[in-house]
């Protein structure tokens, strides 16, 4: 059996970033930058008020007795610089208004009292109080993200504020599904004795939907060598990535690891000292890369979260790929594995004196899925022959 150290050097081995692209920003979501992002204008990209009320020069005020005359003109936002301010007068400005040249100071209009055309004071004013200098924030040609960072929400929303039109990312991977198993009956479809609705492929399915992958085929394989042979070849030759779920122990009806060794895949691992998840296999070659996930649906589930989203990240080229583990508290004493990490579905929770809790839920064994209603994380639980104690320190990852 291999370690889990094992597993994920062998990852940063053979996963290699996918060929970049330039997208169009409103298509990049949750896509992965291949090279740093930088700002196209100076944000703000002009000097302007940051408040609805009054544009005036600052040395003006000394000599304002009187009041300043209120010109005709208004800035309003989405207008352009407007003319010269005279000494002593002033210009309605509203929020986001470009100053008017001859001005550098805003008076909001709380403080403000217009009396026939001219305006009076009632609170003093800092000079250059109320505006938004240009450049203040960002400089065009500034770098505002790195390669490897995740394009989000909020990251797309600062570039393009930042007049960023295009990125460049990394492709996403494609990727095939294979679901192995005479016993699996595919959704809709009546069972015969002996046989399982088919929880893998849904759970794929949803999974790479879920986090945006558009193209994904799913297959159901039988029993046979050489369908297997056949199907893993296909996948092979259309998706970045081959999954595939079941037929990866030992039994007589186990096919996949020989038949992607046929295939050329050299195996890097098979058999992990996980739990669940054990006879995990791992491949690559010139043909392309498989991973064979045992078919025990809580496995696949596991491995989603902890292996494949790790493989997903090094090919689309994130600088820090998941998981990435926080810690947390055991809210319960638990007996740990001895040889083998257990991966743990727990439910996660916030004290009110803002310790982070999880709590182990029943239902753990492979072949079980019932308690993925409450799961919120896992917990990694390292081999030891003991009883880990409730309050011990724990690492641990959300899942959504
Ligand atoms: N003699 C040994 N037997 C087993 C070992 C071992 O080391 N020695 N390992 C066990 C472990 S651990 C696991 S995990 C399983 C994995 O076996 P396979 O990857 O070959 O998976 P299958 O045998 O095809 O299926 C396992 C189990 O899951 C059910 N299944 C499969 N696909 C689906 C699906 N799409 N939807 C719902 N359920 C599915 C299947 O009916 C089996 O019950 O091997 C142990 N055996
Ligand atoms: O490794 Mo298996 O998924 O424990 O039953």
């Amino acid at each position: 059996m291999h370690s889990i150290e094992d597993a994920f050097l062998s990852y940063a081995t053979h996963c290699r970033p996918l060929a970049t692209e330039s997208v169009p920003l409103p298509a990049a979501l949750g896509r992965v930058l291949a090279a740093p992002a930088q700002a196209r204008t100076d944000l703000p990209a002009f000097t302007q008020s940051a408040l609805d009320g009054y544009a005036l020069a600052y040395a003006s005020l000394a000599q304002a007795d009187q009041g300043l005359q209120l010109d005709a003109a208004v800035a309003a936002a989405g207008v352009g610089p407007g003319t010269q301010v005279a000494p002593g007068h002033a210009v309605r400005i509203f929020t986001g208004g470009m100053l008017p040249p001859g001005t550098d100071t805003i008076a909001r209009q709380e403080i403000v009292r217009n009396e026939a055309g001219r305006i009076h004071l009632d609170a003093p004013l800092r000079l250059g109080e109320g505006v938004r200098r240009q450049a203040d924030e960002v400089k065009a040609g500034q770098t505002l993200a790195q390669a490897g960072q995740v394009l989000d929400a909020g990251l797309l929303a600062a570039l393009a504020m930042a007049g960023v039109t295009s990125l460049e990312v990394h492709r996403k991977p494609r990727i095939a599904l294979l679901v192995s198993g005479d016993e699996v009956v595919p959704f809709g479809q009546a069972l015969r004795p002996g046989q399982v609705h088919d929880a893998n492929g849904a759970l794929l399915q949803a999974w790479f939907a879920e986090r945006g992958y558009h193209e994904v085929s799913l297959e159901y394989l039988p029993d046979d060598p050489e369908a297997t042979r056949q199907r893993i070849a296909a996948g092979l030759a259309s998706a970045d990535l081959v999954i595939t779920t079941g037929g990866v122990s030992v039994g007589d009806k186990d096919y996949i690891p020989a038949a992607a060794e046929a295939l050329g895949l050299q195996p890097h691992f098979w058999k992990l000292a996980q739990k669940p998840g054990k006879p995990l296999w791992f491949g690559s070659g010139d043909a392309g890369m498989l991973l064979g996930i045992p078919g025990n649906p809580g496995a696949v589930w596991t491995c989603l979260a902890i292996h494949v989203v790790h493989v997903l990240d090094r090919m689309e080229g994130r600088s820090r790929p998941r998981p990435c583990w926080l810690h947390g508290t055991l809210a319960q004493a638990i007996r740990a594995d001895a040889q083998r990490t257990q991966w743990l579905r727990v439910h996660q929770h916030v004290s009110s004196s803002g310790q982070v809790l999880l709590g182990p839920l029943p239902a753990q064994e492979s072949h079980m899925l019932s308690n993925l209603a409450s799961t919120n994380a896992i917990v990694r639980l390292p081999p030891r022959d003991i009883i880990y104690a409730q309050g011990e320190v724990v690492d641990w990852i959300p899942v959504d």
